[in-house]
């Protein structure tokens, strides 16, 4: 790859897709993927078309949720051709289907970020969209940074756990996407709670309402609160996120 897209090029293949979110978290392990690929179901479910660009070069992990991990990319006239999901048919574009084996890692600076980003931007074919997620890494790094100055970005959905909802590194990203005039969707709670499986009982493992506050003092909403459960760890794992049941984005509009 090499990087001589231009703005107008991206422009044009995004041009069919209706509506960009990204999904951004401070710090990585807080379920960022896992989330973004939640609400690709809960959206395809609901009878949109539906994509997700894993920006998350450093560390991609949307293949393997939806196992996809020896997925291939197709090369037509019109530019890469995503895989589909098995369940869903939703579009998925990662780093990963163009390496040469999953365990090579990726090692690059700055420059070589932002070029790839507008590569993938300007050369993949992703046909009429609903929705385009795009999987950030975490922090306020190189990915983001391009993707908002390049993407007009519909919204920016924030992924946080409890654990992390207090430090400051939250709100850092939240503030650059205000500062990048991007509009945030909502904080979305990860492992806000666990559900004893015997009784019912829900706890509060990890503290109750930091996601609130937080949406509070930036006049936010909280979009979901999702719970910490084995079952969606365990079809994570095996490549089946498809085959989880459970919905947490029924009453969001995004
Ligand atoms: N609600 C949950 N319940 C149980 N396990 C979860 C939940 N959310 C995420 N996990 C598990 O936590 C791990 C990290 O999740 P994930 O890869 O989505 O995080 P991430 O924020 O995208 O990480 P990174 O930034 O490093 O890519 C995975 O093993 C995932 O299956």
């Amino acid at each position: 790859m090499h990087q001589t897209v231009s703005d107008q090029e991206i422009e044009e293949k995004l041009s069919s897709v209706k509506k960009k979110i990204a999904i951004m978290s401070g710090k990585g392990g807080v379920g960022k993927s896992t989330v973004t690929a939640l609400l690709a179901i809960h959206l395809a479910k609901k009878g949109n078309r539906v994509a997700i660009l894993d920006t998350d070069f450093l560390g991609p992990s949307i293949p393997k949720l939806f196992g996809l991990d020896s997925a291939n990319v197709g090369f037509t006239d019109k530019g890469i051709e995503p895989p589909v999901t098995k369940k869903y048919g939703i579009k998925v574009l990662s780093i990963q289907f163009l390496l040469p084996d999953s365990s090579t890692p990726v090692i690059w600076r700055g420059p070589m970020i932002t070029g790839v980003m507008k590569d993938l931007l300007g050369k993949t074919d992703w046909g009429e969209l609903d929705y385009l997620l795009f999987d950030l890494p975490p922090g306020t790094g190189d990915a983001p940074l391009t993707l908002m100055q390049t993407v007009k970005l519909d919204g920016v959905v924030m992924v946080a756990s409890p654990t992390e909802l207090t430090s400051l590194i939250v709100e850092k990203a939240l503030n650059m996407a205000r500062m990048m005039n991007t509009e945030v969707s909502g904080i979305v709670e990860n492992m806000s709670y666990f559900r004893c499986p015997h009784c019912g009982e829900i706890s509060y493992i990890f503290g109750r309402d930091k996601a609130k506050r937080l949406a509070e003092k930036y006049g936010l909403k909280v979009i979901a609160e999702i719970p910490v459960d084995p079952e969606l760890a365990e079809l994570s794992d095996v490549g089946e996120i498809e085959s989880y049941e459970r919905d947490y984005f029924e009453d969001v509009s995004l």
